[in-house]
């Protein structure tokens, strides 16, 4: 392994978003790349990659936006996210709430206010979007962009592999993220869905599932 993919919320932070320093202090200990892969908006990313100190190479919205040196945001799909978002404002009766729409460019991301189910049988009509429920925010995504994509663009553009990479995650999202990945880690609070392909199921639990994950990795020559 020459590097390491690590997600945000719920992995580097607790429950409540706040940031886990025990996460901080092993991902500080590690001498390889480390890439920051979030749902979240780039300038999140951003402001997380530089207070955790792990370089500036982030993975934002899902994959859609990725920077290392230079922005790409894949905003091909984003049309068919606003055209499903519409058709779900108008057909569901539910009130939904855009997260950072100002400064959100390849997906659309929605507060946790209404019944997931619900509306992904709405939308099955709209067979090229998926919806994501991260457990902190609730994703209206192309399946054609995930953190998956996003990895194997950013592995290329660091002149590495995805399977070069260790990649920690907790939840839907972070599937594909995992399954191209050299080795899938999984934290103790991870979704059942992740556990189930991680190569690593942590005891720990948040930053405490990280540490646990780095240490092993560490003993096992692994990673640097
Ligand atoms: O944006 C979200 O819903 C969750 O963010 P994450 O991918 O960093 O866990
Ligand atoms: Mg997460």
């Amino acid at each position: 392994m020459k590097a390491l993919v690590v997600d945000v919320d719920g992995t580097i932070t607790l429950g409540d978003r706040s940031l886990d320093c025990r996460a901080v202090r092993a991902l500080r200990s590690l001498s390889v790349p480390v890439v920051i892969a979030t749902g979240n908006v780039l300038c999140s990313a951003r402001t997380i990659s530089k207070l955790v100190g792990t370089g500036g190479i982030v993975i934002a919205e899902n994959g859609g936006v990725v920077e290392c040196n230079k922005v790409e945001h894949n905003t091909a799909y984003m049309k068919e996210c606003e055209d499903a978002f519409n058709f779900l404002n108008e057909h569901s009766g539910f009130d939904l709430e855009k997260l950072d729409p100002e400064n959100r460019r390849t997906e659309i991301c929605l507060r946790r206010n209404f019944d997931v189910e619900k509306a992904m049988q709405l939308l099955r009509e709209h067979p090229g979007v998926e919806i994501v429920d991260t457990g902190f925010a609730v994703h209206i995504k192309s399946k054609m962009i995930n953190k998956g994509t996003g990895l194997k663009r950013i592995a290329e553009l660091m002149g590495l592999d995805a399977q070069d990479f260790v990649a920690i995650g907790d939840s839907h999202n972070d599937v594909e993220m995992l399954e191209v990945s050299g080795f899938g880690v999984a934290v103790g609070n991870a979704h059942h869905e992740l556990k189930g392909i991680a190569d690593m199921v942590t005891k720990g639990e948040h930053g405490a599932g990280v540490a646990e994950a780095i240490k092993y990795i560490k003993e096992k020559m692994m990673l640097r």
